[in-house]
């Protein structure tokens, strides 16, 4: 029995989320008295997936072969079910992201497995197993019981924190059966020189507020000096003032940031869906009846075309204390 957990990783290298994934894996094998098995697909080298013991991880399962160079969800769900299957796995973790979305609901089928999807804090009980997730747009919350032997779960990013473990894990290849992939990625154009929006621990976010596409150097100075990524709303983006995939929101991309700064953003309910899980927010509106003050932890009733300037000298200012 144990609980299985797929730690992703991007060119050889895992990210923040993923130990946050097995940070919460080893919380949940401690709830029903089991022990967590990670499974690696793709090349990483050994001082790397010896990183997921740090967290929790009893036991690494490394998959390597030639088929496995870019995600094809039908070949990963395959391996992934062979390993639940392999290791008697009760309850089966991956991240909330696009390849979790994609796996998650493959390997329930495969497994006949009930899903918790999007979940954003550890199972509220194990008998019966119930799961917390937010619903109507973040609006509320659900408590949702599993009813099935295995269980597949996907934990927002950005909602568990990692904890550190003196844990060493036990490195074995798993000698899966891996299926020609049906998909071949051909050509892969990555940003650079930019933070991911999936992966900053600050964003500064802009709104129609903001006026025009002319003014978003205010926004980019006081990301720049914060190393935050850059977002907007949905009109922003749909006007052409910003990139689409920079777009925050229930049709947009959801984070969970430490800091969201948003500039100029009234608070829809659709604009907050993708945001809400931000451990702070500040707000900085003209109108001290905005919506989005509900949400803030801090509230800027101003022009963004001056308080972000002000915010990026003050920033400066401490840094150069
Ligand atoms: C099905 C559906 C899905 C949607 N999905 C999304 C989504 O994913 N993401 C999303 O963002 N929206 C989404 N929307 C749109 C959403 O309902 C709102 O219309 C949108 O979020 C509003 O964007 P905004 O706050 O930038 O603009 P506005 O609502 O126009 O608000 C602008 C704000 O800026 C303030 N302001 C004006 N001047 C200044 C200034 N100088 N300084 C500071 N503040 C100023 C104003 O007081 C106002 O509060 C969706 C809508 C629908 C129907």
């Amino acid at each position: 029995m144990s609980v299985l957990v797929y730690t992703e990783n991007w060119d050889g290298k895992f990210k923040k989320a993923t130990f946050e994934l097995v940070s919460y894996a080893a919380k949940v094998a401690e709830m029903i008295g089991s022990t967590v098995s990670a499974v690696s697909i793709g090349k990483v080298d050994e001082t790397e997936l010896g990183k997921l013991g740090n967290y929790g991880a009893d036991k690494i399962l490394k998959v390597e072969s030639e088929n496995l160079k870019s995600l094809d969800n039908q070949v990963y769900t395959d391996i992934l079910a062979q390993a639940a299957v392999a290791e008697g796995a009760q309850v089966i973790i991956i991240s909330h992201n696009n390849t979790g979305k994609a796996v998650a609901s493959r390997l329930s089928v495969r497994l006949k497995a009930a899903v918790g999807a999007g979940l954003i804090k550890l199972p509220v009980s194990t008998e019966p197993f119930t799961v917390c997730k937010k619903v109507f747009s973040g609006k509320a919350f659900a408590n949702v019981v599993l009813k099935t032997d295995v269980k597949v779960l996907t934990l927002t990013q950005n909602s568990f924190e990692l904890v550190e473990t003196e844990n060493k894990a036990s490195v074995e290849s798993f000698a899966a059966e891996v299926g020609e992939p049906k998909t071949v990625v051909k050509d892969v154009q990555k940003q650079t020189g930019k933070i991911l929006l999936t992966d900053a621990e600050i964003v500064v976010s802009g709104g129609r507020g903001m006026k025009s596409s002319d003014n978003w150097g205010v926004i980019e100075e006081l990301a720049g000096v914060l190393e935050a990524a850059t977002a907007c709303s949905r009109p922003v983006s749909d006007e052409g003032w910003r990139p689409h995939e920079e777009h925050t929101g229930q049709t947009g991309k959801i984070i969970a940031p430490n800091l969201y700064i948003a500039a100029g953003i009234s608070g829809a309910i659709q604009h907050m869906a993708g945001i809400s899980s931000s451990k702070c927010i500040v707000a900085i509106n003209t109108d001290s009846d905005a919506p989005v003050f509900e949400y803030a932890d801090y509230g800027i009733v101003g022009d963004a075309l001056k308080v972000l300037p002000a915010l990026t000298n003050a920033v400066k200012e401490a840094k150069n204390k």
